[in-house]
């Protein structure tokens, strides 16, 4: 039996996104979520695509990645997509931080664990849990390779010019201090994909793509290369997030442990997880903002207009940067679910050759779209993201390049 499935994990800081597919036609066979990891209110849903079955969803306390990524394997088995299963070629695992050394996806031994283990500094809500995914899937399938897709991957192509901050460069080198942009693996499926949608190659397109989730990163695409992104060092850098408060000036650290009192662990909570959408009005989910917007709610007005002037910022800034624009896309949950975003975020950009048709925007679809008027000089876009379809087609590439073609006879 050949071996043509595979399972991609995407592990967050308190959520576990996963999708089993068959690489032959790229279907998938089953895809599903834990949500609210460590709490007590945690949430599995499991959906069995290849049978066409309903969606399973059981609540109940999940207590850490480990016991999450045990219950997936559990609903899989019960749909006879087990992990034990000889179909299944590969697992592939959403890395957050590669740092400088991981440029393309990388088959996981000792040494790539111990580099994503150095680098949880930088990234201290994602690659604990990330390692845990992978620790766990290794020890359910001990046999089976496992391949880490970096979001830093798609950025190494920053120019130095980008890539670095302005300090002491002996400084910034030995402490590795760079900007290494994240959601990567994201913003190259999207660019790549809005280049199909306007019908052209990506090396002749530049693309400026907003991917707008709970992390929230920019970028700008120049032929098919990154040439500048949103997040830096960490994904604390950048736009308005749901918990995180994007750029800031360095000062307000030194003046809340100076004046404030506060110590790094509570200045790092608190930029991390009490700041963006949430610390402004209390609401990281932007439904419930727009809710509230549209119900006269003055704090939810406020954190929506900080979010929109910021991305508006970046979408200037980046048109300077790539000095001609094919297209603006947005991606993501809220870039692919919320019109009003988009809309206030092209609102009045008309001599940038930038605008938003009213009726294409209110278009609720699945499907990549354009939403500008048929006249624009710059297209805007909606695509809809698919970082495990993406992750599952580099992990199933590498690891068929991996095997060689002798090794694929055996037991067939
Ligand atoms: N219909 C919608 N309208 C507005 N925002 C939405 C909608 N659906 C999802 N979102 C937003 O998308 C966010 C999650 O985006 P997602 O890309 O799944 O984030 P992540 O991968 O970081 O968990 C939610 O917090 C919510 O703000
Ligand atoms: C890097 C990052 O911010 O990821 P996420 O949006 O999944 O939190
Ligand atoms: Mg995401």
């Amino acid at each position: 039996m050949s071996s043509t499935r595979v399972l991609v994990l995407n592990s967050g800081s308190s959520s576990v996104k996963y999708q089993l597919l068959d690489m032959r036609d790229r279907g998938r066979l089953a895809v599903g979520l834990v949500e609210r990891i460590g709490e007590e209110t945690s949430r599995l849903r499991h959906t069995p695509l290849h049978s066409g079955g309903e969606t399973r969803e059981s609540a109940g306390p999940v207590p850490d990645h480990e016991a999450a990524l045990k219950a997936v394997s559990a609903e899989l088995a019960k749909d006879g997509l087990g992990l034990d299963s000889p179909e299944l070629a590969a697992i592939g695992h959403r890395v957050v931080h590669g740092g400088k050394r991981f440029t393309e996806p990388t088959v996981i031994d000792d040494t790539v664990l111990a580099e994503i283990e150095r680098l949880i500094p930088v990234a201290p809500l994602h690659n604990p849990a990330n390692l845990t995914g992978i620790r766990t899937a290794q020890a359910l399938r001990p046999d089976l390779p496992q391949v880490a897709v970096f979001d830093t991957a798609f950025h190494t192509t920053m120019p130095e010019s980008a890539a670095r901050y302005a300090i002491d460069v002996r400084t910034a080198d030995e402490h590795r201090i760079r900007r290494y942009g994240f959601h990567g693996t994201s913003h190259a499926y999207v660019s790549r994909a809005t280049a199909e949608l306007l019908g052209r190659a990506p090396e002749e397109v530049n693309v400026i793509v907003l991917h707008l989730g709970n992390g929230a990163s920019a970028s700008a695409v120049r032929g098919g290369k990154c040439v500048e992104t949103s997040m830096g060092l960490t994904p604390l850098e950048g736009l308005v997030m749901g918990t995180r408060s994007g750029d800031l000036d360095p000062a307000v650290i030194f003046h809340l442990v100076r004046v404030g009192g506060m110590s790094m662990d509570e200045i790092d909570t608190l930029l991390n997880k009490r700041s963006g959408l949430t610390g402004l009005c209390g609401d990281n989910d932007m439904r419930e903002i727009r809710r509230r917007v549209d119900e006269g709610d003055e704090r939810a007005r406020l954190a929506f207009d900080i979010y929109i002037h910021r991305l508006k910022k970046y979408i200037g800034a980046y048109y300077a940067v790539l000095g001609r624009v094919d297209a603006v896309v947005f991606t993501a949950g809220v870039g692919e679910n919320a019109a009003p975003v988009r809309e206030a975020a092209i609102a009045d950009l008309e001599t940038l050759g930038l605008a938003v048709d009213a009726e294409l925007n209110a278009v609720r679809s699945d499907e990549a779209r354009l939403i500008s008027p048929a006249d624009s000089r710059v297209a805007v876009a909606v695509v809809p993201t698919d970082e495990e379809l993406e992750i599952a087609t580099q992990t199933y590439a590498l690891v068929g390049r991996d095997r060689g073609a002798g090794s694929e006879r055996v037991g067939e």
